[in-house]
Formats: C-alpha cells, sequence, structure tokens
C-alpha cells in the first residue's frame, strides 16, 4: 500500500519548494491544498522539510481523518514545543489521557461559569451593548476600524468566563493583547509550518521562519498570563471558585502529585490555547460580517426588516428569538461558509500506521481536513462563489444543514468553543444590527479582501455605523 498521491519529493527539503512557490502564487496555504487536490485527487500526500503531510479535500475523506480514533492525536515536533516550555502542554496540541483528562476539566468548568446558560447570555449581551456605547462614544465621520473594533469586546467574553474580568474597550493592555494575538495568527499555518519541517532554518535564515518574532509574541503572552495566575494565586479560596484559574489552581493543590496534569505550566499554555482559538476566530467572523453586510445591502435590508417584524425595536434580542430569526441564521451560516475563518482544522496526527481510500498513512503524519474545499466545491453548492444566505433556507421557510457544511470541524478533536461562538456570533450580529446600518465611507467599497495565517482575517478596513431611527 502507498502513500497517497501528491508531487514528488527530493531529500531535506522535500516539496517544500514547489510549496513555497504555490503559497507565493496562490496567497494563501489552504489554496495550495486545493490545488493540489485538483491534480493529484481528494487525498493529497507531501513532504515538507522532515515532516510528511497528508491533507484530504471531499467530504468521505475529510469525515475519515476527523473521525477516526487513528487520528484523534495532534502533531508534536519542534514549532509545537517551542510554544510550551519545550514541552507538551495546552489543550490543543496535546493527546491521549493527558488531553481527556483536561479538555473534561475545562468543558466542565466552562459549563459551571455560564457557558450553555443564562449567566453567559446576560454577559455576552452587556459586551455587546458596551460596544454599541463606544461605537457611539467614539465614532466620527470617517467611521471606525474593522475587526479593530470588536477585539477587546470579544476577548471580555472568554476573559470573564477564565479569568473573571473584564476590560474597558479602550484599555492598552487590552489592545497590547488582541495585537499580540492577532500577529501570533498572521506567523504561523496551521501545519506547523516552516519552524515545524526544518527548524534548523532558525539559525540560518530566521526571516524566513518567523522564529524572532513568534518569540516576541508568544513570549508577551506567556508573561501577560502568568501575572494572571499570581493574582489570582493571591486571592484564591479554597471554598469558592470564581472562575477558570481558581477552579485549576484548587484542583492543583487537591491533586499535588507528581503524576498530576495539573501544573502551573500546563494552567499557563491552557490559558494560552484558550485565548488564542477563541477571540481570533470569533472577531474576525464579525469583522467579515460588517464587510459582506456592506458589499450586499439588499442582505442587510433583509436582516433589518427580519429584526424589526420578529423583536422590534424596544427589546433586546436574546436566544430565545434564534429559532424564529431565520434568515440571520442562513445569513451567519452563509458567512462561515465563504469567509472560512479556520481554512482547514487544526492538524491531527496519525497515531500508528492508517489506511484510508487505499492508501497508507505512515504513523506519525500530520493529517489535516481541508475544510474550504468543502465548503467552495461546486460539487455541492453549484454557485459556491455568491453569497446568497437563501441557500441555507427550504421551500418551508427552515433552515437546511449540510453535512458537508462543517466550520467547526467534526468528531472527537473539534472545536470545544462552538456553542460560545454561535451564541456570541448571534447576540452581537443581532444587536449591532437592531442599533445600526452599517454602510461604507466612501462610494468605493473595501475590498473583501482576507490575511492569510493559522487563521483567516479580513484585511482591517473603516465602515461607518449609522445609528437607525
Ligand atoms: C467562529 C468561531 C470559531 C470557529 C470557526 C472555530 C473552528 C474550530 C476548528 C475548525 C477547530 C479544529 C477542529 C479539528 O482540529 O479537527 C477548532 C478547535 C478548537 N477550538 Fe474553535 N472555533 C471557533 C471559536 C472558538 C472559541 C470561541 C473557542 C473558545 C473556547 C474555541 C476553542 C477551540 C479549542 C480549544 C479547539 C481545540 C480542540 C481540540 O484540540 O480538541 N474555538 N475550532
Amino acid at each position: 500500500v502507498r502513500f497517497p498521491p501528491g508531487p514528488c519529493w527530493i531529500p531535506i527539503l522535500g516539496n517544500y519548494l514547489l510549496f513555497y512557490e504555490l503559497r507565493k502564487k496562490l496567497g494563501f496555504t489552504h489554496l495550495v491544498w486545493e490545488w493540489l487536490s485538483k491534480r493529484y485527487g481528494p487525498l493529497v500526500g507531501v513532504k515538507l522539510g522532515k515532516d510528511k503531510l497528508v491533507i484530504g479535500t471531499n467530504l468521505p475523506v475529510v469525515k475519515e481523518l476527523l473521525t477516526k480514533e487513528q487520528f484523534e492525536a495532534r502533531p508534536d515536533g519542534f514549532f509545537f514545543q517551542f510554544r510550551a516550555f519545550g514541552e507538551r502542554y495546552g489543550l490543543v496540541f496535546v493527546d491521549g489521557e493527558f488531553f481527556n483528562e483536561q479538555k473534561r476539566f475545562v468543558m466542565k468548568h466552562l459549563k459551571s461559569f455560564g457557558l450553555n446558560k443564562s449567566i453567559m447570555e446576560d454577559r455576552i449581551s452587556s459586551e455587546a451593548e458596551e460596544l454599541i456605547q463606544h461605537i457611539l462614544k467614539i465614532q466620527k465621520d470617517d467611521g471606525l476600524v474593522i475587526p479593530g473594533i470588536v477585539e477587546i469586546s470579544v476577548v471580555n467574553i472568554l476573559w470573564s468566563i477564565v479569568a473573571g474580568r473584564r476590560f474597558e474597550l479602550d484599555d492598552k493592555k487590552a489592545q497590547d493583547l488582541v495585537d499580540n494575538i492577532h500577529t501570533s495568527f498572521r506567523l504561523q499555518d496551521m501545519s506547523g509550518g516552516i519552524l515545524n519541517q526544518m527548524p534548523f532554518l532558525r539559525f540560518i535564515c530566521p526571516e524566513l521562519t518567523s522564529f524572532n518574532k513568534l518569540k516576541d509574541v508568544l513570549g508577551n503572552l506567556t508573561s501577560f498570563v502568568k501575572k494572571i495566575i499570581d493574582e489570582h494565586r493571591e486571592t484564591v479560596s479554597s471554598y469558592e471558585n470564581r472562575d477558570l484559574v481558581d477552579a485549576f489552581l484548587n484542583e492543583m493543590k487537591k491533586q499535588g502529585g507528581n503524576n498530576s496534569t495539573f501544573t502551573e505550566k500546563q494552567l499557563i499554555i491552557l490559558l494560552l490555547d484558550l485565548f488564542l482559538a477563541g477571540p481570533e476566530t470569533t472577531s474576525a467572523t464579525l469583522g467579515f460580517a460588517a464587510l459582506y453586510l456592506i458589499h450586499y445591502p439588499h442582505i442587510q435590508n433583509k436582516l433589518h426588516d427580519e429584526l424589526d417584524k420578529v423583536i422590534g425595536k424596544g427589546k433586546r434580542p436574546c436566544m430565545k428569538d434564534k429559532p424564529t430569526l431565520v434568515y440571520m441564521e442562513a445569513f451567519t451560516m452563509e458567512l462561515q461558509r465563504i469567509i472560512n475563518v479556520t481554512p482547514t482544522t487544526v492538524s491531527h496526527r496519525a497515531k500508528e500506521d492508517a489506511d484510508v481510500m487505499g492508501y497508507r498513512i505512515p504513523k506519525d503524519s500530520i493529517v489535516l481536513a481541508n475544510l474550504y474545499s468543502l465548503h467552495m466545491s461546486k460539487d455541492y453548492w453549484t454557485d459556491p462563489e455568491n453569497f446568497r444566505p437563501e441557500r441555507f433556507i427550504d421551500e418551508n421557510g427552515a433552515i437546511v444543514q449540510y453535512d458537508f457544511f462543517i466550520p467547526f470541524g467534526l468528531g472527537k478533536r473539534r472545536c470545544i468553543g462552538e456553542a460560545l461562538a454561535k451564541t456570541s456570533l448571534f447576540l452581537y450580529l443581532t444587536a449591532l444590527l437592531q442599533k445600526f446600518r452599517i454602510r461604507p465611507v466612501s462610494e468605493e467599497l473595501p475590498p473583501i479582501k482576507s490575511l492569510d495565517g493559522a487563521t483567516i482575517s479580513p484585511a482591517p478596513f473603516r465602515c461607518f455605523f449609522e445609528p437607525r431611527e
């Protein structure tokens, strides 16, 4: 049985030169995978430096890659250890029993601090309200920069569950935090990147690997998180947990042994993972929402009409209204489909040799599902390049679910923040659209332009939030 089809590789570099050329030409890593799949089929095998990668691009292959137990692991290697004190910590890039134990803990405490509950809804709604007031306060005639204006607000949601805090929306330290988060995403790709594939290059051409920049931003983020932990340590009580950090510190004390997975290093990287995974994806999605609303004013009109009809102008929208705001739901789904904020999953790893579609995926290969390919395939959507929320509504006016629409992934390693993200998107979008018409600041519309990285975000643009009568 052979390795999945792909371009021929050379020693040391593997297919790196081809990858580099294609990435330069196409502008985005996920477009390289898409290009290769057109040539070699729905399961492509490449070698980048020392890493073997396989990438799935159609539904049957993606389903196998994301739901087979053999691929539930996460990769190891220089990049993944470099961000975690030279070891393996956190939630996103760990696996096995360590992952199971930490995920159980995080899910339990996220739930008890509000996820899936009305406390969470109240917090998100009041953050959205603060954002509206902030916009009204600081906006001038030339509008505001997106996604900048929403970033701190969105960080506050996670921040309040994890560390019991919120930032003022003009806080400089918070701005540094979101800038660092944002930069760290722009410098990486989901495969672990060149730093993982050829770590020796950091000595020869550090610029190409972004090693120094990554070290800086990760250092900044880590010291930010450490400070929070120190502050909690001074005030934590064993009787009551105020937030996730308290809960972790108490668990650490309780377990106290050498074999425990609850250590200070683990807490640091766990917080880092949550801050990296959550806010960036959510604010990028909200940023793109504003951009598409500017480009498609008739869609914005429909959203306004639906809000006016179902909720009116006096009452603040809440989660109970979600099932009745069908067009809003369809708009959000269509937005997630076309923008592909996470164009691939986080990378998985084959725990052992595994066979897929008659090909052999060797142990420790890096495994990626190109969600972009599913969301933009002509076979599945007929006119994928058109922005058309109606495709998610059937002839009876109900939402249609497609199994090839999986923005949060599938299987055991799917996104843990899906409920939080969906609640946040709904409450922010409805609150903002109830209050404002979002319009361009000049006749020339800002282009629909994305920035590449481990996730995709909109290139910053200006827009004006015009209060509705
Ligand atoms: C629009 C927003 C979001 C999108 C599109 C999104 C998408 C994804 C995707 C595609 C994955 C990878 C699945 C895989 O590797 O197979 C993932 C993983 C993850 N997400 Fe999200 N996510 C979003 C928001 C959030 C939020 C708000 C949180 C905060 C708690 C979060 C936390 C995580 C974590 C911790 C993982 C790793 C899970 C694991 O390794 O098992 N995400 N997300």
